[in-house]
């Protein structure tokens, strides 16, 4: 998506842009698939009600709330999750060419394995927003599969505005896969997307 990064201070002097904020909560974990493939990281997504992936957050209006309010009070909203924002969570500030005047503000936070299991669990119970403007959590495949599945497949998904790019920087910024698989990946799903193109059924 294009667009252009801008300063924190930058984007909040834009009064009359419409300000979003969302975040990439991961943890650390041990577990494997089918017992031998190392899982390493848990990165969460969700299915938005427009059929789109994307992060959790939200609109912001930062002259009745900080961003980092306005994304926790989103949070509890598509989490049903008290999850404390601060500004050390906060990774940059984007300009989206379209729509007009709407700034992107990005953040990621380390949280446990269990804490993020205890949001995945309570989202369907406790989000006003669940089954609504949030159809489901999902969680992020770093590993790659011989015949492509993983983190390929699941790039080669549509997403909303430019959160896939956020999920690249971020996997990257994080170290949460290495440069060459997650190259690999944005490759092999490139390749995903043109064949699903050109293969309707
Ligand atoms: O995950 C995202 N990353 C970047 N931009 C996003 C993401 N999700 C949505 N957006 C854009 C496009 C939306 O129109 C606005 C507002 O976000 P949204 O989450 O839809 O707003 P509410 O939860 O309804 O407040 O940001
Ligand atoms: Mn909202
Ligand atoms: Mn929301
Ligand atoms: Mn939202």
């Amino acid at each position: 998506m294009a667009g252009r990064d801008l300063s924190r201070e930058d984007a909040l002097s834009r009064l009359d842009h419409k300000h979003a904020c969302h975040i990439l909560l991961y943890a650390d974990s041990n577990a494997k698939l089918f017992g031998k493939i190392p899982i390493k990281h848990i990165v969460l997504m969700q299915m938005r009600f427009d059929g789109l992936l994307g992060f959790p957050g939200g609109l912001v209006k930062p002259s009745e709330e900080s961003l980092e309010a306005g994304l926790s009070r989103e949070l509890q909203e598509e989490l049903g999750a008290a999850v404390p924002v601060t500004m050390e969570d906060y990774v940059s500030s984007h300009l989206a060419q379209s729509p007009p005047r709407l700034i992107l503000h990005f953040y990621s936070k380390k949280i446990t394995e269990a804490e993020l299991l205890e949001i995945e669990r309570a989202a369907v119970s406790n989000a006003v927003d669940h089954g609504f403007e949030v159809l489901g959590l999902t969680r992020v495949p770093l590993y790659t599969l011989r015949n492509g599945g993983g983190l390929p497949w699941f790039l080669s998904h549509s997403f909303i505005s430019n959160s896939r790019a956020q999920l690249l920087e971020a996997l990257q910024r994080l170290d949460l896969v290495s440069p060459q698989t997650l190259k690999e990946a944005v490759k092999k799903a490139e390749e995903m997307r043109h064949t699903v193109k050109s293969d309707p059924h």
